[in-house]
């Protein structure tokens, strides 16, 4: 990787150092949808683990926490009974993801609102966003700028839809994140990621190999992880949608979601490279 062209974000990348140890290093949280839709928390909470959150937790509804145990290693398995159990977590862990395949029923809606009450930064993604449709201000009005939505355009016009009228997509996510007071990710070919400040990035168009299921929800543990890790939301989301491209362009036709996370390592090892180079020129 050339280091002029070096994505400014990469000066503010959370390295490890000597001093690190892996609660230190970023403790996120998943929470999965019940016992027949477990893949998708597995592939974001991977995806959280590959880029660097030192310790993730897979909060599963007690029914699913069977299925999951066989599959999980060196993730951690925590099984919950009902909303009001997330309360801890959500207060104790640096970020949480909570939307993909998590279901859009009342209960679902209660551990989305649970969470929405603790400290953690939190990505939002999938039915998590379309829990809200009918009431999306009860949604923003909890929300903080450290928060992450991650809609595609479906899941957008449900949150949004009143912004779907006209305009460049940029200009809908910078409204929307105006609206929503957190950072919006617009996904698509050029992924767009607004702050409420008003900073707004267009990303270069991905590789369209990203559009098959499950690719959003390694999304999304991408940002969670980066979060945990302290990194600032719009930064960890553009830095998120970077890698995430990168990833899928190295793999190249044949890609499923499954592959991406472990694409993630070479990735970051470019990055680390020039990240080292930059520091000797400095
Ligand atoms: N392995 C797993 O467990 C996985 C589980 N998953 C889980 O499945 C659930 C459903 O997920 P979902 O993404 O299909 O969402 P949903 O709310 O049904 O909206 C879809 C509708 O929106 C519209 N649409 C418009 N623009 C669009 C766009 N750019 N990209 C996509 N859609 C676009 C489009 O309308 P159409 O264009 O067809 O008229 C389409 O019909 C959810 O819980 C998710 O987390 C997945 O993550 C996969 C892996
Ligand atoms: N044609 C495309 N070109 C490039 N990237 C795409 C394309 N279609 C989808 N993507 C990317 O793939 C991911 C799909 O996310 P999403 O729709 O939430 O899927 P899922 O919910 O199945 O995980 C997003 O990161 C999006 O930007």
């Amino acid at each position: 990787m050339d280091v002029k062209q070096t994505p400014d974000w990469l000066d503010r990348f959370p390295w490890p150092g000597a001093e690190t140890h892996k609660h230190s290093r970023g403790r996120l949280g998943v929470v999965s949808g019940g016992p027949w839709a477990t893949g998708a928390a597995r592939l974001a909470s991977r995806a959280g683990q590959r880029i660097g959150a030192g310790w993730v937790e897979v909060w599963a509804p007690e029914a699913a926490a069977p299925v999951l145990a066989p599959v999980l290693e060196a993730a951690l398995l925590r099984p919950f009974g009902d909303a009001a159990e997330l309360a801890e977590p959500a207060e104790r862990l640096d970020a949480m993801v909570i939307g993909p395949a998590l279901g859009r029923r009342p209960e679902h809606l209660a551990m989305v609102e649970t969470v929405l009450a603790g400290a953690a930064a939190l990505v939002l993604d999938a039915d998590a966003l379309s829990l809200f449709s009918q009431w999306p201000e009860a949604l923003f009005d909890r929300l903080s700028p450290n928060d992450v939505l991650t809609p595609h355009l479906g899941e957008f016009d449900r949150l949004f839809p009143d912004l779907m009228g006209g305009g460049h997509r940029a200009d809908l996510a910078r409204r929307a994140a105006e609206r929503a007071g957190c950072v919006v990710v617009l996904k698509g070919n050029q992924t767009v990621i607004a702050s409420p400040d008003g900073r707004v990035e267009v990303s270069a168009p991905a590789p369209a190999w990203l559009a098959t299921a499950g690719t959003g929800d390694v999304l999304a543990g991408m940002i969670g992880g980066l979060l945990a890790q302290k990194m600032d939301a719009f930064d960890a989301a553009r830095a998120a949608v970077w890698i995430h491209a990168q990833a899928a362009g190295r793999f190249g036709p044949g890609l499923i979601a499954e592959d991406l996370p472990d694409l993630i390592p070479p990735v970051l090892g470019g990055l680390w490279q020039a990240a080292q180079r930059k520091g000797e020129g400095a």
